[in-house]
């Protein structure tokens, strides 16, 4: 059974609320836009692609029950609408790619139906699910092929080192990261993969064990601190992480803990691979400097699963993610356009707009 984590049908939106993963499957009705910010502040669903589809989702099930009268109502309504749910999380650009590309369709439309025009930002909503599925896919598989091409076999296979959650749960399915592993898995080539705790959210393994051990892959948790023994001491062919926001110049913002395990990788020569599919691209900041970072609340470091584990009183840092420098990034940013050397990918912009692939 293919796991799923965002149920839309015609107007009606559920969640897998991640939040109670893996102990409880449970999807939570998302009816409005504040129901949509809400889910993503809270992280009861996450990752940089599910943010933009849920909080573009929950947009569209607003939309459909609304009336306007006017085309400006509709674009009022809109942009208020799309402006506060880019504030539920900053790091990832997905969600503010989208507002602005949605912004941009209601102000450049020759259209002066309002119900048809509202139908068509609908629909281009709703076509961000299959597209992201197929922009996953094609991605995974050009990744697969690159690490065919450059990487070392651990055994039969390939043996991945992954960091965070970047599958089902964090896509509208199949998964960047995670959706290499899978398409190496189908290719009868992947030997292992690890994945890490991903401290302190646990996303590593709260969410990643669950959609390994239920697509029955082998693989092995560890714990974060473990990445450099492992990497001296097993053979790792590659890591693969996913990314919340891809500069121009190709450093990338991910979860905190990827850019060490850059660092180490760098000392251990395995090649470092991004994925990221083109909506996670900022067209516009230039380096890793001028991107976000989140600070998430302590309570998210000091508590585990609601039991206190620091000690009461002591400060607490939780940045929600780190900056990888593109030179770190030594296997390649793979997209849907194909595979790219981390200090290239401002070619994207170009690909991007002939639709071109690599
Ligand atoms: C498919 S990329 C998902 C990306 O988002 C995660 O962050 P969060 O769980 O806080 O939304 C992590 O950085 C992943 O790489």
């Amino acid at each position: 059974m293919t796991l799923e984590a965002i149920k839309y049908h015609a107007g009606s939106l559920q969640i897998l609320d991640q939040l109670l993963l893996p102990h409880k499957s449970h999807f939570v009705d998302i009816r409005c836009v504040e129901d949509g910010w809400k889910a993503i502040k809270t992280m009861q669903v996450r990752g940089a692609p599910a943010i933009a589809i849920v909080g573009c989702l929950s947009f569209a099930v607003e939309l459909k029950k609304k009336k306007f009268e006017t085309i400006q109502e509709l674009t009022e309504f809109s942009n208020k609408s799309l402006n506060y749910l880019v504030t539920a999380r900053p790091t990832a650009v997905n969600m503010s790619k989208s507002a602005k590309m949605l912004s941009a369709m209601l102000s450049s439309s020759k259209c002066d139906d309002v119900e048809e025009l509202k139908q068509g930002i609908i629909d281009h909503i709703e076509d961000m699910l299959d597209k992201d599925i197929q922009d996953n896919k094609d991605l995974s598989n050009y990744a697969a092929e690159h690490i065919q091409s450059t990487c070392n076999k651990s055994n039969d296979g390939y043996t991945i080192l992954t960091h965070c959650n970047t599958g089902f749960l964090a896509t509208a399915g199949y998964g960047t990261a995670l959706g290499v592993v899978r398409s190496l898995h189908k290719e009868g080539l992947l030997d292992h993969v690890y994945c890490t705790e991903t401290r302190p959210y646990n996303q590593g393994a709260r969410l990643t064990a669950y959609e390994l051990v239920h697509d029955e892959l082998p693989s092995t948790l560890i714990a974060d601190s473990m990445v450099a023994v492992l990497m001296k001491t097993r053979k790792i062919s590659a890591v693969v992480v996913g990314a919340d926001r891809v500069a121009v110049n190709g450093d990338v913002a991910n979860k905190i803990g990827t850019y060490q395990i850059a660092v180490l990788a760098k000392h251990h020569n395995v090649p470092f691979y991004v994925a990221a599919p083109v909506t996670c691209h900022d067209d516009i900041i230039q380096d890793g400097n001028d991107i976000t970072i989140e600070e998430r609340p302590a309570d998210e470091l000091t508590m585990v699963s609601g039991v206190r584990v620091a000690a009461k009183g002591i400060n607490c840092w939780n940045p929600a993610f780190d900056v990888t420098p593109a030179k770190l990034i030594t296997g390649g940013i793979a997209t849907e356009l194909g595979v790219f050397a981390a200090d290239e990918v401002k070619q994207l912009k170009n690909q991007v707009k002939n639709g071109s692939k690599s």
